[in-house]
C-alpha cells in the first residue's frame, strides 16, 4: 500500500478502525496504577470504578519479573468481569502500561490484552518511548490487532516522557500518530537516565534551591556567614513546560507522573498543582490516598471558575478590555477564562459533587468598560 501525508487519518491495516482526528477531552485527573496480579490490589478494583476517572492495569515497572504474565492475566480477568469499567459506557476510563517494547513481554501484552479485551482498553501507555519509531511500531501493531479483533473504536497511545533521546524527541513522539492521547512525565527513570544525582520517584530535592543574597554592613560589606533564606526549586519545570507545549502544538494531553512519598501528600498536592497550573490535565496515583489529591487538585477551584464566569460574561463577545476588581481583563484573560469553564463543565459531566458547587455559584455581570 503507498502511503503519502494525505494518509496520516487512514487506518494502517485493512479491516481496522479509523483513526480519531481529534482526541477526545475525557476527564483523567487520576490515573490510579494498579497490579492486576496482587490480589489484594485487583479485589479492590471494581469498588473503584466510579469513583476514580482512570483504572490503569501496569504491567511493566514495580511489576516483578516473576509475576509479568500473571498480571497481564489478572487484567483480562479484570477487563472481562468489570462492570461499567472502559470503553464508551462508564465513567471510569481502563487504561493499560504494557512493558517496554525492548522487554520480553511486550509484544505479548499488545497481543494479549487486544486480542481479550480490546472493546473495553481505552488507552495503551508505553514506557521509555525513546522516538517516533517506536510510536510507528505500536501503531502498526495495534491496527493488525484490532483488525483481527474486529473491533470497531481505535485504542489510543499515551507515552512516558522518561528517557533523554525522549525529551529531546518530544515533537515527533507527540506527531507519529493519530492514536497519540498524550504524554507523562516519568521523573524515576528520566532522572536515571539523564544521571541526575537523586534517588527519588518523582518531586523535589532539597539541595535544588536558591539561595538568597547575603545582607550588607553598614559599610556594604557581604556578611556570608549570616542567615539567608533558601527556596526550593522544582526540579521538573523544565521538563513538564517542554511537555506542555509539545501537547498543545498536537493537540494531545500532558500529565504530570508518579509521586513516590505517599506518606507526604502535601508536598504531592503541591507537585501536582504546580503541573496544574502550568498546563497538565492529570497525574498518575500510586496509592488510594492519592486518588483524591489529584481530583482535588485538577478540578478548578469554585473561586477560578466564579470569576471565570464573570470575566466571560462581562466581556460579551469576547473583545475590547473591562475592568473588573481593579484589573484589566481582555481577549486573552477570557480565552484563559473559557478553558477554566470548559473543563470545569466537562468535569461537572461525570462528577455529580462538583456539579452541585460550580451549580451554587451565583450569576455574576459586574464590571465597567474600559
Ligand atoms: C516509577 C513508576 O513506574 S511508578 C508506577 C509503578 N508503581 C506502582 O504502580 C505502585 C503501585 N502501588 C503500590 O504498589 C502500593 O501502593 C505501595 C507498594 C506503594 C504501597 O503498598 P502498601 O504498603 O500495601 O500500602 P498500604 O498498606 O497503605 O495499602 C492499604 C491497602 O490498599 C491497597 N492498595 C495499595 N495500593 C493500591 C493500589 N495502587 N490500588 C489498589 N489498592 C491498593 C493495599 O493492597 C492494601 O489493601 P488491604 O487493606 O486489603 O491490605
Ligand atoms: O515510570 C515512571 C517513572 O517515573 O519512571
Ligand atoms: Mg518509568
Amino acid at each position: 500500500m503507498t502511503r503519502t501525508a494525505k494518509d496520516f487519518f487512514a487506518p494502517l491495516a485493512v479491516g481496522a478502525p479509523a483513526p480519531l482526528r481529534e482526541i477526545p477531552a475525557r476527564p483523567s485527573r487520576a490515573i490510579h496504577f494498579f497490579d492486576p496480579g496482587n490480589e489484594k490490589m485487583a479485589a479492590k478494583v471494581p469498588d473503584m470504578v466510579g469513583t476514580v476517572d482512570v483504572l490503569l492495569g501496569n504491567l511493566e515497572d514495580a511489576v516483578k519479573a516473576e509475576n509479568k504474565e500473571k498480571s497481564r492475566q489478572g487484567l483480562v480477568d479484570i477487563g472481562r468481569a468489570t462492570a461499567n469499567l472502559g470503553g464508551t459506557v462508564g465513567p471510569t476510563q481502563l487504561w493499560t502500561r504494557v512493558n517496554s517494547l525492548d522487554s520480553p513481554w511486550g509484544l505479548d501484552d499488545l497481543v494479549t490484552l487486544v486480542t481479550e479485551i480490546g472493546d473495553k482498553l481505552d488507552v495503551v501507555m508505553v514506557p521509555k518511548v525513546q522516538g517516533a519509531e517506536d510510536i510507528h511500531y505500536v501503531d502498526r501493531l495495534l491496527a493488525q490487532l484490532e483488525a483481527k479483533a474486529g473491533l470497531d473504536r481505535p485504542i489510543l497511545v499515551h507515552a512516558i516522557l522518561e528517557t533523554a533521546r525522549g525529551v529531546a524527541n518530544i515533537e515527533e513522539i507527540c506527531a507519529a500518530s493519530p492514536r497519540m492521547q498524550g504524554l507523562s512525565l516519568g521523573p524515576a527513570d528520566l532522572a536515571a537516565d539523564r544521571r541526575m544525582k537523586t534517588t527519588r520517584v518523582g518531586g523535589g530535592h532539597p539541595g535544588y534551591l536558591v539561595r538568597q543574597d547575603p545582607e550588607r554592613d553598614d559599610l556594604g560589606v557581604p556578611q556570608y556567614d549570616g542567615p539567608r533564606t533558601t527556596y526550593q526549586q522544582d526540579l521538573w519545570h523544565y521538563t513538564i513546560a517542554r511537555m506542555v507545549d509539545a501537547c498543545a502544538m498536537h493537540g494531545i494531553y500532558p500529565y504530570y507522573g508518579p509521586f513516590g512519598d505517599i506518606k507526604d501528600t502535601v508536598a504531592c498536592e503541591d507537585q501536582f498543582r504546580n503541573a496544574f497550573l502550568l498546563g497538565c490535565v492529570g497525574a498518575w496515583s500510586l496509592h488510594p490516598a492519592q486518588i483524591a489529591i489529584a481530583n482535588k487538585v485538577f478540578s478548578p477551584s469554585v473561586e477560578d471558575v466564579a470569576h471565570a464566569r464573570r470575566v466571560i460574561a462581562a466581556m460579551g463577545d469576547g473583545t475590547g478590555a473591562v475592568m473588573i476588581d481593579g484589573k484589566m481583563e481582555d481577549d486573552a484573560s477570557v480565552k484563559q477564562c473559557q478553558v477554566m469553564v470548559a473543563l470545569a463543565d466537562e468535569l461537572a459531566a461525570i462528577d455529580p459533587e462538583l456539579k452541585k458547587q460550580y451549580d451554587a455559584i451565583p450569576d455574576q455581570h459586574s464590571g465597567t468598560e474600559a
